[in-house]
């Protein structure tokens, strides 16, 4: 068996987000995010589950840096809840709020785990919700007003910081799809808010440079490899629009101050374009130090008439799915990594990629042999990406417990650590001691 061994300071971690595992929902001062509004509308969650209490992280974080060093983590991805630290979104300031996440911070340095921050995933306040969330342009000045904040208590002790999580899931689930918070349905809102998280991204970045702060800034995007059906010209043209479509959208105005074309003619055909200063390009495309990209599952496109948005439809893979219903596809890892080093030669982390299974307790052991295996292929494919020229700096497994899967409720398990949500007891799986080893050895057997 070949060996195969990552550069020596290859960053191995695990990623959470606030409100999927702190609960605590409304204590110590934290004020209402959309996410608590969201899951405590009848019909919005699976079996109108909700995040108040979740994995009480606010309470048990102790407990889980333990165990993060204990399987050896080398950094951790987290969010801050922005309620936490300003309960109305700006202005009066949270201590406890801050409290919390100063003790987080210092027990991950005591225990040589570096510390990445997500500032933003998605549990806006809803006090600006209240005043149009992200269909509103101020938000994003208040969104640079918090990462200032937070810059200015946290920024010498935290060397990785991800404005956003995901813009494009935030953007479409929640402002045209209705599945996320804040559950509304209009088609332009979703472009008019993507186009206001990318002002928020480009705000922070400067608030951060001009602290002149020695860690790196980034952004994360969820990324999903594109395949045509067949190679005719329509299905080949179908793979351009969708990797424009959920790919490149929040990509090319950061690093090539424009939106793709293919967005440019969906808002114009589709009567969606709204007025905005071309020099907002100039804050969005504030140089930044890495890309963080999500990776879960590849698209299979075909050209489809029919579709009056994308023209096209997706097709189902031939492989095995996970529990989520995406397809296992590791080679579009690979495939995305390549293309996306190529596009913007910037260095890359991979801030997520995991798989829900239907775990099982049993005689106190997990054994998640088909977690083992998506991440024992995705991680040949990180390995593969890098010898041949990517500059990846790290792997972020979603997720390091068992957690609230937004719209799905507690129903997905993506954590390394099964969670038993009656008596909050946490229990390593098989997958944890996997992660170990390959943290040990800082690589895995082909
Ligand atoms: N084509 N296709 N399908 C795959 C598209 C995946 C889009 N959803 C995500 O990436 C979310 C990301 C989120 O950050 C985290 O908070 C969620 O818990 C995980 C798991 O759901 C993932």
């Amino acid at each position: 068996m070949v060996k195969l061994v990552f550069p020596k300071d290859f960053l191995w971690g695990t990623a959470t987000a606030s409100y999927q595992i702190e609960g605590a929902w409304n204590e110590d001062g934290k004020g209402e995010s959309t996410w608590d509004r969201f899951s405590h509308t009848p019909g919005a969650i699976y079996q109108n589950q909700n995040g108040d209490v979740a994995c009480d992280h606010y309470h048990r974080y102790e407990e889980d840096v333990k165990l993060m060093a204990e399987i050896g983590l080398k950094a951790y991805r987290f969010s801050i809840s922005w309620p936490r630290i300003f309960p109305e979104g700006r202005g009066k300031i949270n201590p406890k709020g801050v409290s919390f996440y100063e003790r987080l911070i210092n027990k991950l340095l005591e225990k040589n785990i570096k510390p990445a921050i997500t500032l933003y995933h998605w549990d806006l306040p809803q006090a600006l919700e209240d005043k149009g969330g992200w269909l509103n342009r101020d938000t994003a000045k208040y969104f640079s007003e918090y990462a200032s904040f937070i810059f200015y208590k946290f920024g010498d002790m935290v060397p990785i910081w991800i404005t956003l999580n995901e813009p494009f899931v935030n953007a479409f689930l929640g402002y045209a799809w209705g599945w996320h918070a804040p559950g509304k349905k209009d088609l332009k809102g979703a472009f008019v808010a993507g186009h206001n998280l990318l002002l928020a991204h480009g705000l922070a970045v400067q608030a951060y440079k001009e602290g002149g702060y020695n860690g790196n800034i980034g952004i994360t995007i969820n990324v999903a490899a594109v395949y045509p059906y067949t190679n005719s010209e329509e299905d080949l043209r179908a793979v351009q629009v969708q990797d424009a479509f959920e790919n490149r959208w929040f990509i090319e105005p950061i690093f090539r101050k424009k939106y793709p074309e293919v967005i440019w003619k969906i808002l114009e055909k589709n009567y969606l374009s709204f007025d905005f200063p071309i020099s907002d390009f100039d804050i969005i495309s504030s140089p930044i130090d890495f890309l963080g990209i999500n990776y879960y599952t590849r698209n299979i496109v075909a050209h489809d008439e029919s579709n009056k948005f994308l023209g096209l439809k997706r097709i189902e893979g031939p492989n095995e799915r996970t529990e989520m219903g995406w397809e296992i596809y590791p080679d579009g890892l690979y495939d995305i990594l390549i293309q996306l080093y190529r596009d913007y030669k910037i260095p890359i982390y991979i801030t997520e990629n995991g798989a829900a299974y239907n775990d099982k307790l049993e005689n106190g052991k997990v054994e998640d042999n088909k977690r083992i295996e998506y991440l024992r292929e995705h991680i040949k494919r990180a390995y593969f990406a890098i010898r041949d020229g990517v500059d990846l700096r790290g792997y972020f497994i979603w997720s390091l417990m068992d957690n609230f899967e937004w719209a799905h409720g507690y129903s997905k398990r993506f954590g390394i650590i099964y969670v038993d949500y009656d008596t909050q007891k946490r229990i390593l799986k098989d997958s944890a001691y996997f992660y170990k080893k390959v943290i040990e050895e800082n690589g895995i057997e082909e």
